[in-house]
């Protein structure tokens, strides 16, 4: 579904590429994991895969077509669903609106449907009360399944998320990782997350390291 090809990036001159002569394959239905040290280049990688930022070499593929084709703002709108690690809800919004909302910018096949996003959000385990009240008064993790909630409603095939679990405690992080996992097998969307958690690298389908300017498949 999604390619890279010999794919290169840097900031600021070329001999301090984060990573180059990147090809890798990520399919729909698979949950994978991006690992490596602080600084490697991970968050820089998946804002590639985005389309925030455009590469410095190589190019990337969606269902066999270059995304520079698609066009980055179209593609992000129709291809691409994003959680952060900081949740970046609307906060002066309820979870409820905030799913319409990114139903309505994205021209989901469900915009407008609001049973269907209160359906979602009460398989995440929301009340009718909470997903009608102000985001900012739900928990952590609450509030980071709503942000999943909002991939689980637009059409967009691909999600990537970087750390999301990294505010969230045990409990929490087990909850968000086997939501991704759903999300990969029973959506059939293709799932691409970055953590430096081992637990969550473990869950996902595969995991890729990358080291030294190169991705390689972890054991
Ligand atoms: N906008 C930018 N301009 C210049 N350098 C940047 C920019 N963003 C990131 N960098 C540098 O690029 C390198 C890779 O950053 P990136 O955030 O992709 O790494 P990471 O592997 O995600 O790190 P972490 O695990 O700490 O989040 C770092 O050395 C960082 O300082």
């Amino acid at each position: 579904m999604l390619k890279v090809n010999d794919l290169g990036y840097w900031y600021d001159r070329q001999e301090n590429s984060l990573f180059e002569h990147v090809t890798l394959n990520f399919e729909a239905g698979t949950s994978y994991a991006i690992v490596g040290q602080s600084g490697s280049g991970k968050t820089t990688f998946l804002s590639l895969l985005a389309g925030l930022d455009k590469p410095r070499a190589g190019q990337i593929e969606m269902n066999g077509e270059s995304i520079n084709k698609i066009g980055l703002t179209n593609y992000r709108k129709s291809h691409v669903a994003i959680v952060f690690q900081s949740y970046n809800l609307l906060t002066y919004m309820s979870p409820l609106n905030n799913l319409m909302t990114a139903m309505a910018i994205t021209d989901s096949a469900h915009r407008g449907d609001k049973r269907y996003a209160m359906e979602m959000l009460r398989k995440l385990g929301l009340s009718d009360e909470q997903m009608t009240k102000n985001v900012q008064r739900l928990s952590g993790g609450q509030q980071q399944r709503v942000a999943i909630a909002r991939t689980m409603v637009c059409d967009a095939k691909l999600v990537v998320a970087d750390e999301p679990t990294g505010n969230l405690d045990e409990e929490n992080t087990r909850d968000v990782i086997e939501l991704f996992q759903k999300i990969a097998h029973e959506q059939h969307k293709c799932v691409i997350i970055v953590t430096h958690e081992p637990d969550v690298a473990a869950t996902c389908d595969h995991a890729y390291r990358l080291a030294q300017h190169k991705f390689s498949l972890e054991a």
